[in-house]
């Protein structure tokens, strides 16, 4: 357990992952919140979000926001506890992030999103390609003289992050691993993803990073990006927060109601 979070190993910082500002740390959930948020990814990508394929044929790509899982709570198809647990999870992860890099101004969430990178059948072994390629997270990288050129107010969720972290869910897929990239696009260093892990790092074109291509299986994470601006702090992750609110207490009040009548 470290300083930053109790119950919160730091496993790597700025020396394994070749990088000022990186860390990787264990412990920022239990088993049984990593499956809460993958029953609450399933019931809800079966039912309601289409695959795409973003950056590979080979990989549909499924994405939850903060909203559609209070949402799915709010209709009854899935547990009021795993959408809090989406938006406990990321605030978390939040305030670990803010405690180990040591910030003195307020960080804020400016996008949230569970994701799920699932192989399609036909992926094979012997692909060549990414399951995401490399990037910087606040900024469009130019690989040959490596400047960075800000994404624009109109980009919507790109706009606005000085922080990226990443919380894995789980490891039952073949391939998936995520790697800051170094100048020459070769891995400098790699993350095996697990259930409560977590990689966070600045959003800049220091931190240049992919996802290697996830052969078999699906790769589930719950991604967040943060701003120090408290103009871009997500919305509709307070909206969220309300509906969730107001349905655990109108369970608590039935749960009373019930009780009063068993009497
Ligand atoms: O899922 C991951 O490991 C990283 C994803 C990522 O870099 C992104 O969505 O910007
Ligand atoms: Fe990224």
């Amino acid at each position: 357990s470290s300083d930053v979070m109790p119950g919160v190993t730091v496993t790597m910082g700025p020396e394994g992952l070749k990088g000022e500002k990186r860390v990787l740390a264990d412990g920022l959930a239990t088993q049984e919140e990593c499956d809460m948020l993958l029953d609450l990814f399933q019931v809800g990508a079966n039912a309601y979000f289409q695959g795409i394929h973003i950056f590979s044929d080979f990989e549909a790509v499924h994405g939850m926001e903060a909203n559609e899982a209070a949402q799915l709570a709010q209709q009854g198809v899935v547990p009021v506890d795993s959408a809090d647990k989406f938006l406990t999870l990321s605030e978390k992860a939040r305030q670990f992030t803010h405690a180990y890099f040591g910030l003195e101004q307020e960080l804020y969430i400016q996008f949230t999103h569970l994701v799920c990178r699932t192989a399609e059948p036909y992926s094979t072994d012997d692909r060549k390609d990414l399951s995401h390629k490399i990037h910087a997270d606040s900024c469009e990288l130019n690989f040959t003289d490596w400047t960075c050129k800000p994404y624009p107010p109109h980009s919507g969720p790109l706009h606005k992050r000085d922080y990226s972290s990443i919380l894995f869910l789980n490891d039952e897929f073949k391939g998936g691993k995520f790697f800051f990239s170094d100048r020459n696009l070769t891995a400098e260093a790699t993350v095996q993803p697990r259930c409560g892990r977590l990689v966070a790092f600045s959003s800049g074109p220091e931190n240049p990073h992919g996802v290697q291509a996830v052969l078999q299986g699906r790769r589930c994470a719950l991604a967040m990006w943060y701003t120090l601006d408290k103009q871009h702090d997500e919305r509709i992750r307070h909206e969220a927060r309300t509906i969730v609110d107001s349905l655990r207490e109108s369970a608590e009040l039935q749960e009373q109601e019930d009780q009063k009548k068993e009497l």
